[in-house]
């Protein structure tokens, strides 16, 4: 569920008003999300997604905006948010920090063919290429120093041998990236297939930007290959590795430190996954009734990442 804070039609009626999007028509609840209370909104002018926020850092909200109104004006598919008449974004709603949006069409791509990886490769690269002028500052919230300490919370719910794989793996990171100079700027830090909307081939929309921040480009990229590519042995699907990377280096080509670095970086956010994960189970419990998601699926990447050759990128 993700309909944590119920609404009902005469609010969003009312709540509405302050926009020039139209008269109410109807309201739904989303299913899909697990941080968010999500509704579609339809007026007699269009559809829209209206988010109230439940948790998290309240005080990032204003940085996420900025994030998504320069994308959105850069030409890019994010669903850039609406602001009211006297041109405010975020707004409160049942108590709650609330944004509306557009929303953006298509579902999400499960097993996604090689035109749709190609379109995500071409938004990620463009997305890459603008958002280092981006002026905005937010630390990445999940980067070495946040590995480094909080994978102690874990290490007690772990067998020796996944201890001993976690300890030794953050320990090679502190040293390979403790003097990298990678390039840097704001990135989405959680673009899995569920945060993407495609019709079809097109890719409708990359959402979900509650992860944003400022920090290694490179960061972002190996996430999506992480989990665009591999299969359930942690294999990389080569066909869609090349898809995705020959399209995002046509806007944004990778640097020698970060092609040196690559290997490690796809090890390093697998690691990152792993260990939110695990976090989520055993240190800090969802308030809502949620099925977590599977650290073990990080756990196989990570595995595989270190056993098998990283296939050589597109030049
Ligand atoms: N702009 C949009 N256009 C179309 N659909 C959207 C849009 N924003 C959100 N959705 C839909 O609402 C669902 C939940 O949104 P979102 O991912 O932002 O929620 P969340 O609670 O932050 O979830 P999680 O962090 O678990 O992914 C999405 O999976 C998608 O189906
Ligand atoms: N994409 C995350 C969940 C949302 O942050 C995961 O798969 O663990």
């Amino acid at each position: 569920m993700a309909v944590f804070t119920p609404l009902d039609d005469a609010q969003v009626a009312d709540f509405l008003t302050r926009y020039a999007v139209g008269d109410f028509a109807a309201l739904k609840g989303v299913p899909q999300g697990t941080e968010n209370s999500t509704f579609f909104v339809t007026t007699d002018q269009g559809e829209w997604v209206l988010t109230l926020f439940e948790q998290g850092e309240f005080e990032d909200l204003p940085f996420f905006v900025d994030l998504l109104d320069y994308l959105d004006a850069q030409g890019l598919p994010v669903p850039g948010p609406v602001h009211d008449r006297q041109g405010v974004a975020l707004q409160r709603l049942a108590g709650r920090p609330a944004l509306l949006f557009p929303r953006m069409p298509g579902s999400h791509p499960s097993a996604p063919n090689l035109a749709q990886c190609a379109a995500l490769g071409d938004a990620l690269g463009r997305m890459h290429q603008v958002s280092q002028r981006f002026t905005g500052q937010r630390d990445n919230p999940r980067n070495l120093a946040w590995l480094r300490r909080r994978h102690r919370e874990v290490l007690p719910h772990l067998e020796s041998s996944d201890q001993a794989l976690m300890r030794e793996e953050i320990a090679a990171y502190a040293t390979a990236f403790a003097d990298a100079d990678l390039p840097r700027g704001a990135i989405h830090g959680d673009l899995f297939r569920d945060n993407t909307l495609y019709d079809g081939d097109r890719l409708g929309g990359i959402i979900d930007f509650y992860n944003g921040c400022t920090g290694e480009l490179l960061f972002d990229l190996a996430i999506v290959i992480n989990d665009w590519t591999s299969d359930a042995t942690g294999e990389i699907d080569r066909a869609r590795y090349d898809a995705i990377l020959s399209a995002y280096l046509a806007h944004r080509p990778l640097s020698d430190a970060e092609r040196a670095l690559w290997p490690l970086m796809l090890r390093m956010t697998a690691l990152r996954y792993w260990l939110s994960r695990l976090l989520v189970i055993h240190v800090d419990p969802p308030a809502h009734d949620i099925t977590p998601h599977d650290p073990a699926r990080f756990r196989t990447l990570l595995t595989r990442r270190l056993e098998g050759e990283v296939p050589p990128l597109p030049a």
